[in-house]
């Protein structure tokens, strides 16, 4: 039992993937408009009826625009820039950087490429 909270956040970017078969797609250099959902959750609400304010989750959307927006994840990642990689990676930076900061905890971050598609990293061990 608990409470959960989301909040989505976007981008664009481009980037491509290595490691394919011949002549698949996402080995060529595209783009998408990426959408990122985290959920918090929490086992007791603080005032006023809140697990966290979602505008305390505003430093992540200054991340994603400083660090991704408009950029190839390709340059800007140590990691292939697959769904599943980035959502671990930004898991790691709310664990880092703003968890500290903010009541709950984090639960998982989700990200899609596309309406249709999306990976989710759900930290382990996040019991309060
Ligand atoms: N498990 C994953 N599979 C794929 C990823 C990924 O990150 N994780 N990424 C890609 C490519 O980035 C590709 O651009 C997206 O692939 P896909 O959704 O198949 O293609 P579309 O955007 O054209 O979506 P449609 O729903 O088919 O129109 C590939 N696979
Ligand atoms: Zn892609």
């Amino acid at each position: 039992m608990g409470y959960r909270i989301g909040k989505r956040f976007s981008f664009d970017a481009a980037h491509h993937l290595d490691g394919l078969p011949p002549g698949h797609k996402c080995a060529r250099v595209h783009g998408h408009t990426y959408t990122v959902e985290v959920v918090f959750a929490a086992d007791r609400l603080d005032e006023p009826g809140f697990v966290t304010d979602f505008g305390d989750l505003e430093p992540f959307g200054t991340y994603l625009d400083e660090k991704f927006d408009h950029r190839d994840l390709n340059d800007v990642l140590d990691v292939p820039p697959t769904s599943e990689l980035l959502a671990a990676h930004l898991a790691q930076w709310i664990i880092d950087s703003l968890e500290p900061l903010v009541q709950g905890r984090l639960e998982s971050v989700r990200v899609a490429e596309s309406p249709n598609s999306w990976a989710e990293f759900a930290p382990a061990g996040r019991d309060e």
